[in-house]
């Protein structure tokens, strides 16, 4: 497969939780060997979004279809409040998801060591910090070495140096060809780490593209200006979808 074919294809995808709509007609093309971005105001969607792309949930309208090959594993998941079955150290839970996925103690140690954690792994899982288990959790998504690793919200919570690190883990999953969705609200390592950049604003598509062709277009030198002049109305105050006040 080339980089030119998508490896996750959504088309006109609608999503709607009861009779509130959510997302409205969003198509979205995920590349492997690229890390594309999601980004947006809170309660816009993204958390949706990623969800229905990594088949978590169903889409009320529109389709969304896998082109990638066949393996153990063909999409890996970070939520957005990763939660771990406590009672068991940090090592014998990611042994436990290699073991789901026909993969030994050494992948899970390495990925552990690929997030940064390897002095953790005799710690309990419910002894862990909020930012420690986002990354236990990115070790997760990473296990059997899925085409494509869909990351909610990796770097939240986490310290300016982790969040970087977090970004340049996703970026060296890119370079080996794996396909990398992540959202987040940090729009400069956004900028510095996404080949593809798609901005929802009340569950619609508003900018896709690369940094540099988005800027460009609006005239504009970072992703945080291109942000400003495309989220509609008060930056200050969250969009309630489905209220109507
Ligand atoms: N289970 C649910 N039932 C009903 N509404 C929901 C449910 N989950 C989310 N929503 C609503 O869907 C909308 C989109 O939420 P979502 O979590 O996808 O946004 P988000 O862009 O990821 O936000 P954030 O940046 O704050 O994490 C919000 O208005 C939210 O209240």
């Amino acid at each position: 497969m080339t980089t030119d074919t998508p490896l996750l294809e959504a088309s006109n995808v609608d999503f709607a939780y009861g009779d509130v709509s959510i997302l409205r007609d969003v198509s979205v093309s995920i590349r492997a060997g690229e890390v594309t971005a999601l980004i947006g105001p809170n309660g816009t969607g993204k958390t949706t979004l990623l969800r229905a792309l990594a088949g978590l949930q169903v889409p009320t309208a529109g389709s969304i279809t896998y082109h990638g090959p066949e393996t153990a594993r063909e999409i890996g998941y970070l939520p957005q409040h990763p939660e771990f079955r406590p009672g068991f150290t940090v090592l014998e839970t990611l042994r436990f998801y290699a073991s789901l996925v026909g993969r030994g103690d050494d992948d899970a140690m390495a990925r552990l060591e690929s997030v940064g954690l390897a002095d953790a792994a005799t710690r309990q899982v419910e002894a862990l910090s909020g930012g420690m288990t986002r990354l236990v959790g990115i070790a997760q998504a990473t296990i059997g070495d899925p085409p494509l690793v869909v990351l909610d919200e990796p770097a939240s919570g986490l310290d300016p140096g982790m969040s970087k690190h977090v970004f340049a883990v996703a970026s060296e999953l890119a370079a080996t060809g794996t396909a990398v969705l992540l959202s987040s609200h940090d729009l400069e390592l956004v900028e510095r780490t996404a080949g593809e950049v798609v901005m929802l604003d009340r569950g619609t598509v508003v900018e896709r593209g690369s940094p540099t062709s988005i800027r460009n277009r609006l005239g504009v030198d970072s992703l945080q200006a291109v942000y400003e002049a495309s989220i509609a109305g008060d930056l200050s105050s969250v969009r309630v979808q489905g209220e109507t006040a």
